[in-house]
């Protein structure tokens, strides 16, 4: 079997390079001469645990090219980026891709569309393309087959998640699943390509509505003068209650992205654009923060530490950094980033000594595993002020180094910093020290970490 894989970016390459450790001959393709030129000479355009034994294992069954030819299957992996001023999808990507197919479509071949799209793209934009090529769908299969894989175990996901299957009809969803079927191990639902369409946006959607639920939670909690971590801690032991992280922002190429594929064609939303705007709003909640623990420094410098948009990837794209940054400078902070993690971006990246000399307030924007142990001791700060909107700092450390430490959500951080009129709860426990008594006999008691987190640092 042959495989032609168009678009070798985070999905389209592992994706292209599975086929190929499961024995298809698969020909990548991208428009970027870059890309091809990096895999031609050995190496990968981007890091992602596993991908680098993959890529030696697949080597040989796997060429890379700028234009796709003829083969059994077409995949299609490309961009959908979201047009940032009119908020609506960008299909151009789509729609170039599949007319790269239609030259070399044949009656019998399977076309499989992976890129995130609004619902009815499939019938409406790609099928109808595709048919330029004088094969009518139905002669040619056609299924939307949605890719779910988290960034940072891409591998792991792709292989072990479940996965859904839209055809355009029975033939097409049957042949899609035997193909997928050569390297995914995760249950594959059978629908029509629709629902799977809408399915994927759902469940992003999903997702960032309950981070705004989060974020929500946590500017509330800061007027209530409590701890939101170690309020979510407890609330997620009801069984039937799953409260998210607030954070910066929610970035990525999906979340922030596919609840707008999903409403750009309604008039009747209100529940997810109103998330979208309260995650959006959080680079100017952890600025408003900032300034006003800023307020009697002369010329301040922000130090950044994380600009990916999330923990452990260097992936920066719609990173909450970009907004928290660009709404800093117009303000008149100077700022210094530091990422371990991302290899390139937009405003110069630091090592550590380097981006928090002569720092005036050293802020948390990405949840990276390597700031969690962070030793504050040696770093030449003119100020002594951090802000964790991230809540995975080791506090004491820092305290005990005389750094004054706002968490983003915990209330009693607030009072720490900025002494104002709210005044915490008097708590039957010491602060961050909630308690639990099981019912069973011995009674159990687990204290909550200072974050408010169980087994966290
Ligand atoms: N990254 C993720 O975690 C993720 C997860 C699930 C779904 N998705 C969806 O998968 C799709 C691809 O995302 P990605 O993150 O892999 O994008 P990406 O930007 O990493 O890679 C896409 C690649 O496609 C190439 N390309 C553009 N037009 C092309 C064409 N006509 N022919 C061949 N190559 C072309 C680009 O040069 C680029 O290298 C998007 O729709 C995205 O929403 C992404
Ligand atoms: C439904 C789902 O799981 N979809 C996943 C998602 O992958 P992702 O990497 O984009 O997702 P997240 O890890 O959620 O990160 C997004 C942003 O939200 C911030 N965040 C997260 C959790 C939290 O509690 N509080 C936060 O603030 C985080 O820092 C970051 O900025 O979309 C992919 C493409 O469609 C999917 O394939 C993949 O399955």
């Amino acid at each position: 079997m042959k495989i032609c894989v168009l678009g070798l970016g985070y999905i389209g390459l592992p994706t292209a390079l599975l086929f190929a450790a499961h024995g298809a001959d698969v020909v990548g393709v991208d428009v970027k001469q870059s890309v091809v030129d990096c895999l031609n000479s050995g190496n990968l355009p981007f890091g992602e645990p596993g991908l680098n034994n993959l890529y030696s294992e697949a080597k040989s069954r796997f060429l890379v090219r700028t234009e796709p030819e003829a083969a059994d299957v077409f995949l299609i992996a490309v961009p959908t980026p979201l047009d940032p001023a009119t908020k609506v999808s960008n299909l151009s990507y789509v729609k170039s891709a599949a007319d790269m197919i239609v030259p070399h479509l044949r009656g019998g071949n399977l076309v499989t569309l992976e890129s995130t799209v609004p619902p009815g793209t499939s019938e409406r934009v790609v099928i109808p393309r595709l048919e330029k090529s004088g094969v009518a769908v139905g002669d040619f299969l056609y299924a939307h087959c949605p890719e779910r894989a988290i960034p940072g175990r891409t591998l792991q996901e792709m292989t072990g998640n479940s996965r859904i299957i839209g055809g355009y009809d029975r033939d097409s969803t049957d042949r899609a699943t035997a193909i997928y079927q050569t390297f995914v191990r995760g249950q594959i639902y059978q629908t029509d390509t629709r629902t799977a369409e809408f399915v994927k946006l759902m469940e992003n959607t999903c997702r960032d509505v309950n981070i705004a639920l989060a974020n929500e939670f946590a500017q509330l909690a800061e007027e209530c003068g409590i701890n939101v971590w170690e309020a979510i801690t407890l609330a997620n032991k009801h069984p039937r209650v799953t409260v998210l992280n607030p954070g910066p922002g929610v970035g990525g190429h999906c979340i922030a992205v596919d609840p707008w594929f999903l409403t750009e064609n309604s008039t009747r939303c209100r529940m997810i654009s109103t998330a979208r705007e309260i995650n959006d709003s959080m680079p100017n909640y952890v600025l408003r923060v900032a300034r006003s623990l800023l307020a009697g420094v002369r010329d301040p410098t922000i130090s950044i530490l994380g600009v990916a948009y999330k923990g452990n990837v260097g992936d920066t794209r719609e990173s909450p950094a970009f907004k928290f940054i660009q709404l800093a400078e117009n303000e008149g902070y100077a700022i210094r980033c530091h990422d371990p993690y991302a290899a390139a971006f937009a405003h110069p990246l630091m090592d550590l000594p380097e981006a928090t000399a002569g720092s005036d307030c050293i802020v948390i924007l990405t949840d990276h595993d390597c700031f969690r142990k962070l030793d504050p001791a040696g770093l030449q700060v003119r100020t002594k002020l951090v802000i964790d909107a991230r809540n995975i700092l080791d506090h004491e450390k820092w305290t005990d180094q005389g750094f004054a430490v706002r968490v983003l959500g915990d209330g009693s951080s607030v009072q720490q910093t900025v002494p104002g009129d709210i005044a915490a709860p008097t708590g039957l426990y010491p602060a961050g020290a909630a308690r639990s008594i099981a019912s069973s006999s011995p009674p159990s008691i687990s204290l909550l970490s200072p974050n408010g987190r169980e087994g966290y640092l």
